[in-house]
C-alpha cells in the first residue's frame, strides 16, 4: 500500500502516464498478490472452520441418535419426546455455534495476546511483570463467574427443552387437541413455558454483561496503570518515550483482545452447557444391549412361553409392584388369551416378553431359555411379531411400511403377507397401490386398514411367536370381523398371546387366563371358564348376547 502512495504522490503533478503506469506496475502487482493471498487465506480459515465445525456436529448428533436409540425404554417412559429432540437439534446447533465462534475468535485474540507479550516482556520486563500482577485474581473471579454462568445456561437450556416438549405434544397430538377445544390452553401452557425460558436467557444475558462490563473496567484500569508507570519510567530515564509508547500499543492490542475474549465468554458458557447436555446422553449406557446373545436356529425354534415366578415393577414406578410371582407357561402352537380388568398387568406380560424391561426377579423363558441369554435382536426381528392396538404407520409408502418386518424382502414377500393379512384388496384398490402414501403416521387410512398392514408387517417376518395386545379393540364391528380374519389366518402353526376384551377374540384361544391384580385366578377354555360362573363370566356376561347372536 505503501508503495502505491508513493509512486501515487510522485505523479500528482505529472502527466506521463506511460511512465506512471510502468512505476506503478510492482507495487501494484505486490498488492494484488497480498489481497489475493488475504483472500485466499480468509478462504481458506472459514471453509476450514465451517467444515470442521461441520463435522464435529455431524459426529455428535449420530453419535447421539445412536445413543438414543440404543437406551432402555424405561428412558423413554421418563423422557418427553421434544426434551430429547432438542438435545439433538438445538444444543448441537449452540455447541457448533459456540466452537466456531471460539475458534475463530479465539485463535485471533490468542496470537495477537502472545504477539503482544512477547514484546512487551521485550520492552519492559518490570513493567510487564507489574501488569500481570493482577492476572491471578481475574483467572479466579471469571471461574466462579463462569461457573455461576454455566449453570444458569444449563437451566435456561433445560426450560427451552420444556417448552419444546410442550409444542411438541400439542402438534403431534393436534386431532385431540382440536376436539377438546383445547387450543389457547396449550398455547397458554407454551408461553408460560417459553416465558420462563426466556426469564433465563435475560437472566444469563445480564451475568454475562455483568462479566463483559467488569473485564472491561479492568482492562481499561490495566491500561491507565500503564500510563502511570509508563510515565513514571520516562521521567526516570529507564525507558525512552519510543519505548513507553510502543509499550502502550501493544497493551492496547492485549486489551482489545481480551476485550474479543470476554464478549466469547457468553458463546463459551453456552456451548459448554449445550456439549455438556449432549454428551450426558451420548455417555449414557442402557441396562440390556440390543444384541448379542444366543439364537436359536429356524430349525428348532418352536415357541413356548414361560413365566417363572416372576415379579416386576415398572422402573420409574418401582413402588407398584404389577406382577409378583406370576407364573404362566404358553404351550409350542398354541394360542393363549389372557382377559381381565383394565390396569392389571396384561400388557405388562406382552412387554416383558418382548423385553422391553428386564424382570426384578425369575424368569421370561422362550423354548426353555432365558430371555436375558437370547440376543434381543434376534429375538424381536425373527422370533417375536407384535401387534398392539394403535399401529403405527410411518410417513412413506404402504410397500415400505410392510417392509419394516424385513427390510430384505421381495415385493412378491409383501404382497403374501398383505394377502395374509387380508390388506392386499384394499392396497390394490386404491390409485397408487403398494405405492401409496400414508401420512404422517398412517393419517391417510382407517384404523381397520392401519391394523391390516401393522399385521402384514408383522407377518413378513413369520415369526413363531404372535402377540396380539388388544389388536382389534380400537376397531368397530364390521372393521373388526375383517382383522379377526386376518389374525385367524395368521395364528396358524404360531403360539399366540392375545390380550383383548372382546369375547369374540378370545372364545377361539386354547387357554384362557383371567389375570386379577397381576395374578391369574381362572384358567381354561371358554367353556370350561363360562361354566365356572367366576371372574370370566363376569367380565364377559355383558358381551355375551351380542355374541353368542352375532
Ligand atoms: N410404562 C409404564 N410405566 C409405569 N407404569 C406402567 C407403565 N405401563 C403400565 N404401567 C402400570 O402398570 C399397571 C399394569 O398396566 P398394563 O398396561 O399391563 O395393564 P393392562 O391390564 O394391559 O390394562 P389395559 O387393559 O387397560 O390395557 C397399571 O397400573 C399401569 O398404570
Amino acid at each position: 500500500m505503501g508503495g502505491v502512495i508513493n509512486v501515487l504522490s510522485r505523479f500528482t503533478h505529472e502527466q506521463d502516464s506511460k511512465l506512471f503506469i510502468s512505476e506503478m506496475k510492482l507495487p501494484a502487482l505486490k498488492l494484488i498478490a497480498m489481497y489475493l493471498g488475504q483472500s485466499f487465506f480468509t478462504f481458506f480459515y472459514i471453509s476450514m472452520l465451517s467444515n470442521l465445525g461441520e463435522k464435529i456436529a455431524f459426529r455428535m448428533k449420530s453419535d447421539l441418535f445412536a445413543s438414543i436409540l440404543k437406551q432402555d425404554i424405561a428412558f423413554f417412559d421418563a423422557q418427553r419426546t421434544g426434551e430429547i429432540v432438542t438435545r439433538l437439534t438445538a444444543d448441537i446447533q449452540d455447541f457448533k455455534s459456540s466452537f466456531k465462534q471460539t475458534i475463530s475468535g479465539g485463535l485471533r485474540a490468542a496470537t495477537q495476546i502472545i504477539g503482544c507479550s512477547v514484546s512487551l516482556l521485550m520492552i519492559s520486563p518490570y513493567m510487564t511483570c507489574i501488569s500481570m500482577l493482577c492476572i491471578p485474581s481475574v483467572i479466579a473471579v471469571g471461574t466462579v463467574f463462569g461457573s455461576i454462568l454455566r449453570s444458569t445456561s444449563r437451566k435456561t437450556q433445560a426450560q427451552v427443552e420444556k417448552a419444546t416438549a410442550v409444542a411438541d405434544e400439542a402438534i403431534s397430538n393436534i386431532r385431540t387437541v382440536r376436539a377438546f377445544a383445547m387450543d389457547d390452553q396449550e398455547e397458554i401452557m407454551f408461553v408460560q413455558e417459553a416465558e420462563k425460558a426466556k426469564d433465563l436467557n435475560e437472566a444469563l444475558g445480564f451475568g454475562i454483561g455483568i462479566f463483559q462490563a467488569g473485564t472491561n473496567l479492568f482492562l481499561n484500569g490495566t491500561v491507565l496503570m500503564t500510563l502511570y508507570l509508563g510515565g513514571y519510567l520516562l521521567s526516570t530515564n529507564q525507558l525512552s518515550a519510543g519505548e513507553v509508547m510502543s509499550f502502550l500499543i501493544s497493551a492496547q492490542t492485549i486489551q482489545r483482545s481480551l476485550a474479543q475474549v470476554s464478549l466469547l465468554f457468553g458463546s463459551v458458557i453456552k456451548g459448554l452447557a449445550a456439549g455438556g447436555r449432549v454428551f450426558e446422553y451420548i455417555n449414557m449406557t442402557p441396562s440390556m444391549n440390543l444384541k448379542g446373545g444366543r439364537i436359536i436356529p429356524d430349525k428348532f425354534l418352536k415357541g413356548e412361553i414361560v413365566f417363572q415366578n416372576v415379579t416386576f415393577a415398572y422402573p420409574t414406578r418401582k413402588q407398584q409392584v404389577v406382577l409378583e410371582n406370576f407364573n404362566l407357561s404358553v404351550p409350542a402352537g398354541k394360542t393363549v388369551a389372557i382377559v381381565g380388568a383394565s390396569g392389571n398387568g396384561k400388557s405388562t406380560i406382552v412387554a416383558l416378553v418382548e423385553r422391553f424391561y428386564d424382570v426384578d426377579n425369575g424368569s421370561v423363558k422362550i423354548d426353555g431359555y432365558d430371555l436375558k441369554t437370547l440376543d434381543p435382536s434376534w429375538l424381536r426381528r425373527k422370533a417375536l411379531g407384535l401387534i398392539s392396538q394403535e399401529p403405527i404407520l410411518f410417513g412413506t409408502t404402504i410397500l415400505e411400511n410392510i417392509r419394516y418386518g424385513k427390510p430384505d424382502a421381495t415385493d412378491e414377500d409383501v404382497r403374501k403377507a398383505a394377502q395374509l393379512a387380508n390388506a392386499d384388496e384394499f392396497i390394490s384398490h386404491f390409485p397408487n397401490g403398494y405405492q401409496t402414501m400414508v401420512g404422517e403416521r398412517g393419517a391417510t387410512l382407517s384404523g381397520g386398514q392401519k391394523q391390516r398392514i401393522a399385521i402384514a408387517r408383522a407377518l413378513l417376518k413369520d415369526p413363531k411367536i404372535l402377540l396380539l395386545d388388544e389388536a382389534t379393540s380400537a376397531l368397530d364391528a364390521e372393521s373388526e370381523k375383517v382383522v379377526q380374519a386376518a389374525l385367524d389366518n395368521a395364528r396358524k402353526g404360531r403360539t399366540v398371546i392375545v390380550i383383548a376384551h372382546r369375547l369374540s377374540t378370545v372364545r377361539n384361544a386354547d387357554i384362557i387366563l383371567v389375570l386379577n391384580n397381576g395374578k391369574i385366578v381362572e384358567m381354561g377354555t371358554h367353556e370350561h371358564l363360562q361354566q365356572l360362573k367366576g371372574y370370566y363370566w363376569a367380565l364377559t356376561y355383558q358381551q355375551q348376547p351380542q355374541a353368542e347372536g352375532g
